[in-house]
Protein backbone atom coordinates (compact mmCIF):
# COMPACT_ATOMS: atom_id res chain seq x y z
CA UNK A 1 0.00 0.00 0.00
CA UNK A 2 1.41 3.52 -0.86
CA UNK A 3 1.83 5.81 1.91
CA UNK A 4 0.42 9.56 1.56
CA UNK A 5 2.86 10.90 -0.77
CA UNK A 6 4.22 14.51 0.61
CA UNK A 7 4.94 17.04 -2.72
CA UNK A 8 6.67 20.22 -0.96
CA UNK A 9 6.57 23.28 -2.81
CA UNK A 10 8.53 26.43 -2.04
CA UNK A 11 6.16 29.74 -1.88
CA UNK A 12 7.52 33.00 -2.62
CA UNK A 13 6.45 35.77 -0.29
CA UNK A 14 6.65 39.30 0.37
CA UNK A 15 6.84 40.82 4.25
CA UNK A 16 5.07 44.38 4.52
CA UNK A 17 3.71 46.43 7.80
CA UNK A 18 2.08 49.41 7.98
CA UNK A 19 2.20 51.31 10.70
CA UNK A 20 3.40 48.33 12.89
CA UNK A 21 0.35 46.26 11.22
CA UNK A 22 2.24 43.53 9.53
CA UNK A 23 1.58 40.60 6.69
CA UNK A 24 2.66 38.01 4.50
CA UNK A 25 2.03 38.88 0.60
CA UNK A 26 1.41 36.18 -1.93
CA UNK A 27 1.37 36.72 -5.65
CA UNK A 28 -1.44 34.51 -5.98
CA UNK A 29 -2.52 35.19 -10.00
CA UNK A 30 -1.63 32.23 -11.10
CA UNK A 31 -4.27 30.66 -8.15
CA UNK A 32 -2.14 28.08 -6.80
CA UNK A 33 -2.21 29.15 -3.46
CA UNK A 34 -3.97 26.44 -0.97
CA UNK A 35 -6.68 28.62 -0.03
CA UNK A 36 -8.93 26.46 1.61
CA UNK A 37 -5.44 25.36 4.19
CA UNK A 38 -6.42 27.64 7.23
CA UNK A 39 -3.36 25.78 9.07
CA UNK A 40 -1.04 26.53 6.72
CA UNK A 41 -2.28 29.85 6.41
CA UNK A 42 -2.17 29.98 10.51
CA UNK A 43 1.48 28.71 10.37
CA UNK A 44 2.37 31.20 7.81
CA UNK A 45 1.18 33.82 10.26
CA UNK A 46 3.16 32.01 13.39
CA UNK A 47 6.13 34.38 14.97
CA UNK A 48 7.87 31.21 15.85
CA UNK A 49 7.07 28.64 13.88
CA UNK A 50 6.24 30.92 10.56
CA UNK A 51 7.11 34.13 8.57
CA UNK A 52 5.08 36.17 11.26
CA UNK A 53 2.03 37.95 10.70
CA UNK A 54 -1.02 39.66 11.44
CA UNK A 55 -2.72 38.12 8.72
CA UNK A 56 -2.24 36.97 5.56
CA UNK A 57 -2.89 38.37 2.02
CA UNK A 58 -3.13 37.24 -1.56
CA UNK A 59 -2.85 39.10 -4.59
CA UNK A 60 -4.98 37.59 -7.37
CA UNK A 61 -6.48 38.84 -10.58
CA UNK A 62 -10.68 40.39 -10.65
CA UNK A 63 -11.61 37.16 -12.76
CA UNK A 64 -15.20 38.78 -12.18
CA UNK A 65 -15.79 40.94 -14.50
CA UNK A 66 -11.99 40.06 -16.63
CA UNK A 67 -14.01 40.00 -19.80
CA UNK A 68 -15.60 43.49 -19.12
CA UNK A 69 -14.55 46.52 -19.19
CA UNK A 70 -14.87 47.19 -15.16
CA UNK A 71 -12.00 44.91 -14.59
CA UNK A 72 -10.14 45.83 -11.40
CA UNK A 73 -6.40 45.99 -11.37
CA UNK A 74 -6.12 42.84 -9.17
CA UNK A 75 -8.37 41.43 -6.20
CA UNK A 76 -7.41 41.46 -2.55
CA UNK A 77 -8.04 38.12 -0.71
CA UNK A 78 -7.61 38.92 3.14
CA UNK A 79 -6.80 36.26 6.25
CA UNK A 80 -6.64 37.10 9.79
CA UNK A 81 -3.32 35.28 11.80
CA UNK A 82 -5.61 32.63 13.12
CA UNK A 83 -6.05 31.23 9.20
CA UNK A 84 -9.37 32.10 8.70
CA UNK A 85 -10.58 34.60 5.74
CA UNK A 86 -12.14 37.63 7.21
CA UNK A 87 -13.66 41.19 6.48
CA UNK A 88 -11.83 43.97 5.07
CA UNK A 89 -8.54 45.01 6.45
CA UNK A 90 -7.22 48.92 5.88
CA UNK A 91 -3.66 48.39 6.34
CA UNK A 92 -3.19 45.14 4.54
CA UNK A 93 -5.22 46.82 1.67
CA UNK A 94 -2.59 50.08 1.41
CA UNK A 95 0.40 47.09 1.57
CA UNK A 96 -1.52 45.35 -1.04
CA UNK A 97 -1.62 48.94 -3.06
CA UNK A 98 2.71 49.36 -2.63
CA UNK A 99 2.72 45.32 -3.38
CA UNK A 100 1.55 45.58 -6.26
CA UNK A 101 3.42 48.37 -7.24
CA UNK A 102 6.64 46.66 -6.61
CA UNK A 103 5.44 43.95 -8.90
CA UNK A 104 4.74 46.85 -11.75
CA UNK A 105 0.93 45.71 -11.37
CA UNK A 106 0.21 49.23 -11.13
CA UNK A 107 2.12 52.90 -11.20
CA UNK A 108 0.66 55.50 -8.30
CA UNK A 109 -3.56 55.00 -8.78
CA UNK A 110 -5.46 51.86 -8.65
CA UNK A 111 -8.83 50.55 -8.18
CA UNK A 112 -9.27 47.19 -7.00
CA UNK A 113 -11.82 44.49 -5.51
CA UNK A 114 -11.97 43.27 -2.10
CA UNK A 115 -14.76 41.72 -0.06
CA UNK A 116 -16.51 44.92 0.82
CA UNK A 117 -16.78 46.39 -2.26
CA UNK A 118 -14.21 48.70 -4.89
CA UNK A 119 -11.37 50.13 -3.45
CA UNK A 120 -9.47 53.27 -5.09
CA UNK A 121 -6.12 53.92 -3.92
CA UNK A 122 -3.36 56.55 -4.52
CA UNK A 123 0.56 56.43 -3.75
CA UNK A 124 1.65 60.03 -3.13
CA UNK A 125 5.27 61.58 -3.83
CA UNK A 126 5.79 61.50 -0.29
CA UNK A 127 5.31 57.36 -0.55
CA UNK A 128 2.22 57.33 1.67
CA UNK A 129 -0.58 54.74 0.71
CA UNK A 130 -4.20 56.78 0.82
CA UNK A 131 -6.94 53.80 0.41
CA UNK A 132 -10.62 55.01 0.34
CA UNK A 133 -12.77 53.04 2.69
CA UNK A 134 -16.31 51.97 2.35
CA UNK A 135 -18.92 54.94 2.96
CA UNK A 136 -20.79 54.54 6.71
CA UNK A 137 -24.07 55.14 7.30
CA UNK A 138 -24.77 53.34 10.48
CA UNK A 139 -22.83 54.32 13.69
CA UNK A 140 -24.70 53.01 16.71
CA UNK A 141 -24.35 55.37 19.61
CA UNK A 142 -24.13 53.65 23.15
CA UNK A 143 -23.91 55.29 26.55
CA UNK A 144 -20.20 54.11 27.03
CA UNK A 145 -19.41 52.64 23.61
CA UNK A 146 -19.98 53.50 19.56
CA UNK A 147 -20.12 50.68 17.07
CA UNK A 148 -19.86 50.58 13.45
CA UNK A 149 -18.67 49.04 10.41
CA UNK A 150 -15.52 50.34 8.23
CA UNK A 151 -15.45 47.58 5.97
CA UNK A 152 -14.83 45.39 9.35
CA UNK A 153 -16.94 45.70 12.76
CA UNK A 154 -15.27 48.08 14.88
CA UNK A 155 -16.40 48.67 19.06
CA UNK A 156 -14.78 52.00 20.18
CA UNK A 157 -14.46 53.24 23.54
CA UNK A 158 -12.97 56.01 25.22
CA UNK A 159 -10.90 55.67 28.33
CA UNK A 160 -8.81 57.82 30.60
CA UNK A 161 -4.96 55.61 31.41
CA UNK A 162 -4.66 54.65 27.68
CA UNK A 163 -1.04 53.74 28.19
CA UNK A 164 -1.53 51.66 31.32
CA UNK A 165 -5.02 50.44 30.13
CA UNK A 166 -4.66 45.91 29.67
CA UNK A 167 -5.96 45.79 25.79
CA UNK A 168 -6.04 42.10 25.51
CA UNK A 169 -7.60 41.42 29.11
CA UNK A 170 -10.58 43.87 28.08
CA UNK A 171 -10.44 43.89 24.49
CA UNK A 172 -10.96 40.21 24.67
CA UNK A 173 -13.60 40.13 27.48
CA UNK A 174 -16.18 42.49 25.13
CA UNK A 175 -15.25 40.51 21.94
CA UNK A 176 -15.77 37.54 23.62
CA UNK A 177 -19.14 38.77 25.62
CA UNK A 178 -22.95 39.04 25.12
CA UNK A 179 -22.02 41.90 23.00
CA UNK A 180 -21.19 40.42 19.62
CA UNK A 181 -21.83 37.09 19.76
CA UNK A 182 -20.15 34.60 17.67
CA UNK A 183 -19.09 37.03 15.05
CA UNK A 184 -17.22 39.54 17.39
CA UNK A 185 -15.92 42.58 16.58
CA UNK A 186 -12.32 44.42 16.98
CA UNK A 187 -12.25 46.39 20.21
CA UNK A 188 -10.93 49.94 19.99
CA UNK A 189 -9.56 52.01 23.17
CA UNK A 190 -9.58 55.89 22.61
CA UNK A 191 -8.05 58.62 24.24
CA UNK A 192 -8.57 62.36 22.86
CA UNK A 193 -5.05 64.29 22.35
CA UNK A 194 -6.09 67.68 21.15
CA UNK A 195 -8.96 69.00 18.39
CA UNK A 196 -8.02 66.84 16.06
CA UNK A 197 -5.69 63.87 17.14
CA UNK A 198 -6.56 61.15 18.89
CA UNK A 199 -4.40 58.04 20.33
CA UNK A 200 -5.75 54.32 19.86
CA UNK A 201 -5.22 50.94 20.63
CA UNK A 202 -6.82 48.00 19.50
CA UNK A 203 -7.61 43.89 20.10
CA UNK A 204 -8.23 42.71 16.72
CA UNK A 205 -10.53 40.13 15.81
CA UNK A 206 -9.02 37.09 14.57
CA UNK A 207 -5.65 38.08 15.87
CA UNK A 208 -7.14 37.65 19.18
CA UNK A 209 -4.39 40.06 20.97
CA UNK A 210 -3.54 44.15 20.51
CA UNK A 211 -1.98 44.80 16.80
CA UNK A 212 0.22 47.71 16.76
CA UNK A 213 -2.05 49.27 14.22
CA UNK A 214 -5.67 48.59 12.74
CA UNK A 215 -6.70 50.77 9.58
CA UNK A 216 -10.34 50.17 10.05
CA UNK A 217 -9.90 50.53 13.55
CA UNK A 218 -8.65 54.18 13.18
CA UNK A 219 -11.13 54.99 10.00
CA UNK A 220 -13.63 53.27 12.78
CA UNK A 221 -12.27 55.88 15.80
CA UNK A 222 -12.11 58.73 13.24
CA UNK A 223 -15.92 58.59 12.46
CA UNK A 224 -16.96 57.58 16.06
CA UNK A 225 -15.29 60.72 17.32
CA UNK A 226 -16.57 63.04 15.16
CA UNK A 227 -20.46 61.92 15.78
CA UNK A 228 -20.04 62.06 19.36
CA UNK A 229 -18.69 65.40 18.47
CA UNK A 230 -15.45 65.31 20.29
CA UNK A 231 -14.23 66.76 17.04
CA UNK A 232 -15.50 68.83 14.33
CA UNK A 233 -12.17 67.93 11.65
CA UNK A 234 -13.00 66.09 8.95
CA UNK A 235 -9.40 65.11 8.62
CA UNK A 236 -8.52 63.54 11.61
CA UNK A 237 -5.01 62.39 13.15
CA UNK A 238 -4.48 58.76 14.84
CA UNK A 239 -1.58 57.84 16.59
CA UNK A 240 -1.28 54.23 17.14
CA UNK A 241 1.46 52.29 18.64
CA UNK A 242 3.03 51.52 15.13
CA UNK A 243 2.62 55.13 14.10
CA UNK A 244 0.75 57.75 12.53
CA UNK A 245 -2.45 57.17 10.21
CA UNK A 246 -4.56 60.39 9.40
CA UNK A 247 -8.37 59.28 8.49
CA UNK A 248 -10.24 61.88 5.98
CA UNK A 249 -14.28 62.16 4.73
CA UNK A 250 -16.88 63.91 3.90
CA UNK A 251 -20.26 64.06 6.18
CA UNK A 252 -23.63 64.90 5.11
CA UNK A 253 -26.88 64.54 7.14
CA UNK A 254 -25.05 61.49 9.29
CA UNK A 255 -23.67 59.75 6.00
CA UNK A 256 -19.84 59.67 6.15
CA UNK A 257 -17.98 59.59 2.55
CA UNK A 258 -15.40 59.69 0.58
CA UNK A 259 -13.71 58.11 3.43
CA UNK A 260 -9.72 57.81 3.31
CA UNK A 261 -6.95 55.81 5.56
CA UNK A 262 -3.20 57.50 4.58
CA UNK A 263 -0.26 56.37 5.90
CA UNK A 264 2.79 54.28 5.25
CA UNK A 265 2.99 50.92 4.13
CA UNK A 266 6.62 49.22 3.44
CA UNK A 267 8.23 46.15 2.09
CA UNK A 268 10.72 44.77 4.76
CA UNK A 269 11.84 41.38 3.20
CA UNK A 270 10.98 38.97 0.78
CA UNK A 271 11.47 35.17 0.78
CA UNK A 272 10.83 31.64 0.18
CA UNK A 273 9.64 29.10 2.33
CA UNK A 274 8.74 25.49 1.89
CA UNK A 275 5.07 24.66 1.95
N1 LIG B 1 -9.00 41.65 12.23
C1 LIG B 1 -9.99 42.32 11.40
C2 LIG B 1 -9.52 42.42 9.93
C3 LIG B 1 -8.22 43.20 9.82
C4 LIG B 1 -8.40 44.59 10.29
C5 LIG B 1 -7.12 45.39 10.49
N2 LIG B 1 -5.88 44.70 10.41
C6 LIG B 1 -7.11 46.61 9.59
O1 LIG B 1 -6.04 47.15 9.29
O2 LIG B 1 -8.23 47.06 9.21
C7 LIG B 1 -11.30 41.52 11.44
O3 LIG B 1 -11.26 40.29 11.38
O4 LIG B 1 -12.35 42.16 11.51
Amino acid sequence: MLDSIQIKMQLEFHKYQGTGNDFVMVDNRSEFFPKENTQLIAHLCDRRFGIGGDGLILLENDTIASNLATATDFKMVYYNSDGNQSSMCGNGGRCLVAFAKKLNVIENETTFIATDGLHHATIGDDGLVSLQMIDVDEVKVNADYVFLNTGSPHHVQLVDDLENYNIKENGAAIRYGDLYGKAGSNINFVKQIDDNTFSLRTYERGVEDETLSCGTGATAVAIAMNVLGKTNASSIDLNVEGGKLVVSFDKKDGHFTNVFLKGPAEFVFKGTIEI
